[in-house]
């Protein structure tokens, strides 16, 4: 009796393993396919050759679309996919939680990856960052949008209100609601320090960063978020429910509390419930993927009598040439990057920027903060370009997509015009008008412009291009 109780719990062990080893493999092949596709499917594949190839051939395939716009579009998961992704992400999940617990006491992330780190998750969005860019799995964006939000708070610091939002799995994200119709422009008044953030700025820049093949923004969607059932009724924070009122016309408001903006006469309100705002998933915490935060070398005064040492010295970039950590690697070319993107979308905010302190100084800037662009289309700011202006560097795989986006074929404004369209709330309105679209056209023929200038005013291509794709000629 005893004996067969025995073998027959031995054969339930036996069972057991098969079956644990059998769903262990189906997991680790499942996750290992996703977040090495992922990255693939998700990263501008091969942007040097789609470059080439179009600048090359003028008539080039929609191969060279999928590069500059189209990849833009999230993956589609079929049913089974999705399935076996649920699946894969709840295991995953429960051995990521243990493993990062004894991975965050070193304060350290995974290596695994050649030249990147791993994961941290927060929701569906699994992180992932390569020492050049960062990556994110596909379900984020639907975790963005239609997750239940399970909490609210207020961010600190900063000036204008903005809520950490909660998932029911602690994924979070950073919502920065609607404060501004999408057709009015910044008043002439209004300095720069003191203009509102727009949410559609934050979703459009998220856009123009992966068109412009830098992938340097985290992912941000547009959601209607009501305003009772998924910020006051969810809130811990009592001081921002004391915020909450009904505004005349029977619509829900609140204010919150910050240093700009915060009160009666700048209330959020929905109509009558539901508000838009921006959703930008939110980066590893700082315990497990610290950052480090830089003040750019061309940030502007923030008064309004004070000029910055930029704006009055026109050898300004020779001296930061010789800086730490601008005087070796991709550091400044990197910055100029940014201030490009910035220039396109008339954004005079960029007071700091975070790299990952794990890759040390060579490594991509996080573009973080875009609320303040898209403000005028009316108008260009030559001086957001000052770092192209002074330095004369670019990276000849930026020049090359510049040069791809300003051909008829893919024009910036029909590229952006379609990739935000994807946006869930494009439905509601166009996240940017016609108007600001033909800005970033205007813009972009100032930039390739400026990079002509530098090249006449140089002897040696090289001294105006760094090279980062090698065997590619002449631009
Ligand atoms: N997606 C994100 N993931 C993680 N951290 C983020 C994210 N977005 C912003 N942050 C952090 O929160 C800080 C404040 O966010 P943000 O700059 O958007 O707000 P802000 O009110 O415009 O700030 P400021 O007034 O200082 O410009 C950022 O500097 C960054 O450190
Ligand atoms: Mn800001």
């Amino acid at each position: 009796m005893r004996l067969c109780t025995r073998r027959r719990s031995r054969t339930l062990r036996l069972w057991l393993l098969i079956v644990f080893l059998s769903l262990h493999l189906l997991v680790v092949s499942l996750v290992l396919s996703i977040s090495h596709t992922s990255c693939e499917l998700h990263s501008y594949p091969d942007i040097q050759t789609s470059i080439s190839f179009s600048v090359q051939n003028a008539s080039a395939s929609t191969s060279t679309m999928t590069a500059a716009g189209s990849d833009t579009q999230e993956v589609e998961m079929d049913i089974t996919k999705k399935f076996f992704f649920l699946l894969a992400s709840i295991i995953f999940l429960i051995k990521t939680k243990q493993q990062s617990r004894i991975r965050s006491t070193k304060r350290g992330f995974s290596k695994k990856n050649a030249g990147g780190f791993r994961y941290k998750p927060r929701g569906d969005c699994f992180f992932f960052a390569k020492v050049r860019q960062l990556c994110f799995l596909c379900s984020c964006k639907q975790t963005l949008v239609s997750t239940r939000l399970t909490g609210a708070l207020q961010k600190s610091g900063g000036t204008q209100l903005k809520l950490v939002m909660s998932f029911p799995n602690y994924g979070q994200a950073l919502f920065k609601p609607m404060k501004q119709e999408r057709h009015e422009e910044t008043n002439v008044n209004l300095y720069y320090f003191s203009d509102f953030e727009r949410h559609n700025a934050e979703i459009a820049a998220f856009h123009l960063d992966k068109i412009l093949g830098f992938r340097r923004v985290p992912p941000v969607v547009g959601r209607l978020v009501n305003v009772i059932k998924e910020i006051k009724d969810i809130t811990t924070d009592h001081k921002l429910v004391t915020t909450f009122f009904t505004s005349p016309v029977g619509n829900a408001c609140f204010y919150g509390q910050c240093s700009y903006y915060c009160s009666t006469e700048h209330a959020i309100c929905g109509r009558p419930l539901k508000i838009e705002g921006s959703m930008a998933a939110m980066l590893p915490d700082l315990s497990f993927a610290p950052r480090r935060s830089w003040r750019s070398p061309w940030r502007r005064s923030y008064s309004r009598s004070k000029l910055a040492q930029w704006e009055m010295d026109s050898n300004y970039c020779d001296s930061i040439k010789t800086t730490p950590p601008y005087d070796r690697g991709t550091r400044l070319v990197d910055l100029i990057d940014m201030s490009i993107l910035d220039f396109l979308m008339s954004n005079m905010d960029r007071h700091h920027y975070e790299t990952f302190e794990k890759f040390g100084n060579d490594t991509f800037l996080i573009h973080f903060d875009n609320g303040r662009a898209f403000g005028r289309h009316s108008n260009d700011e030559p001086s957001i370009l000052a770092p192209l202006v002074q330095c004369c560097r670019v990276r000849r795989s930026t020049l090359l997509r510049l040069h791809l986006l300003s051909l008829q074929s893919y024009r910036m404004s029909d590229v952006m015009r379609a990739s935000l369209s994807q946006d869930p709330l494009a439905v509601v309105a166009p996240l940017l008008t016609e108007q600001h679209l033909s800005a970033l056209d205007r813009r972009l023929e100032t930039v390739i412009k400026t990079i002509h200038d530098c090249l006449q005013q140089h002897q040696h291509h090289s001294d105006v291009i760094h090279d980062d794709i090698g065997d590619y000629p002449g631009a």
